[in-house]
């Protein structure tokens, strides 16, 4: 069944990255309304908003995905009959899939002007975004090199080095920890993010803040690519972006042996706060993290009587 499958796919990873997440629920919404044989607009809605809750319930740090159910959901709880409920689920499945596609395609276009000439450039994990941003750089001839990191423990580092030597870009790839000693050599350091909050810290892959701060300590230019659905409206309030903390096997392997008693920690993304981030390149423009309430509010729509709502998924933003 669509929905338990697309499901344990987010939550295994074989469906990652927040963008890919985002479309992906999206699309699985759209499926499994399409599926369902209500009779009553009662029914239908009690129905989707289930669906709603395992899908934000897979994976807690990427905003992408509430956001995303979010505005397909908003179609269905605001119709007053059936027919209305499955068309507008229909459309904003399509249309927030279509929107998040462009959204990338603009921020590439946005930040490739940031880029300077033969630019070096240092990435850390597989991010769509800043993967399009470097590739259109390229093709306006301005990249000389990047630095890829690994990425433990899931390794996503290996996926961007794939990608963007398809796409014809010299690659040094590195551990996680040899970021700070290449970077003297790097004009600027470019990451996606899983969330950006009201006071515009970034929320991405463990090892980002790091990075972030040997980028500031080296007076490198920070740039994280991020569409406008990746903003955290209810952070406003003061709600943090829960860190997702996964299986300790992922870090330690079967091979490995530890002394009884130790603990393993396996946080899967951390936090950079404003300070070490000079630039937020989205669809509708670059700009400093001071101005991530104005996004959510100005952009995404969020004042306060919105946030007196109760929708059945809430519960997932910031627990
Ligand atoms: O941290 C990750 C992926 O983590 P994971 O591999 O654990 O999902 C990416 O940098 C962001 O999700 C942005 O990606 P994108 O720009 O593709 O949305």
């Amino acid at each position: 069944m669509v929905l338990t499958k697309t499901a344990d796919d987010i939550s295994s990873m074989r469906i990652r990255g927040a963008g890919r997440i985002a479309r992906t629920a999206a699309g699985a919404l759209q499926e499994y309304g399409t599926s369902l044989d209500c009779d009553t607009l009662a029914a239908f809605v009690r129905e989707m908003e289930n669906a709603a809750d395992i899908l934000c319930g897979t994976r807690p740090t990427a905003v992408s995905l509430p956001n995303a159910v979010r505005f397909v959901m908003q179609g269905v709880q605001g119709s007053t009959t059936l027919e209305e409920a499955q068309g507008a689920l229909n459309k904003r499945a399509v249309e927030f899939i279509r929107d998040s596609l462009a959204a990338v395609g603009k921020i590439a276009e946005i930040a490739a002007r940031q880029i300077p000439d033969d630019a070096v450039i240092m990435t850390h994990c597989n991010s769509e975004a800043a993967i399009a941003c470097i590739i259109r750089a390229h093709e306006l001839g301005k990249v000389r090199e990047v630095y890829a990191t690994e990425v433990r423990p899931r390794n996503q580092g290996y996926i961007t080095i794939q990608m963007l030597s398809d796409a014809g870009i010299p690659v040094n790839f590195i551990v996680d920890s040899a970021a700070r000693m290449f970077m003297p050599k790097v004009d600027l350091v470019i990451t996606g993010t899983d969330a950006v909050t009201a006071n515009g810290a970034v929320v991405n892959k463990i090892g980002t803040s790091q990075i972030a701060l040997c980028a500031h300590e080296a007076r490198k230019p920070f740039i994280v690519a991020a569409e406008t659905y990746k903003f955290a409206p209810r952070t406003i309030l003061g709600e943090r972006i829960p860190i997702e903390y996964r299986p300790i096997e992922e870090v330690i392997g079967s091979e490995r042996q530890l002394p009884a008693g130790v603990v393993v920690k396996n946080p899967a993304f951390d936090v950079t706060p404003p300070a070490y981030v000079d630039l937020i390149v989205t669809e509708i423009g670059a700009f400093a993290p001071s101005y991530a309430p104005f996004v959510i509010r100005d952009h995404l729509g969020w004042d306060t009587s919105e946030f007196q709502k109760d929708y059945a998924f809430t519960h997932h933003y910031g627990e």
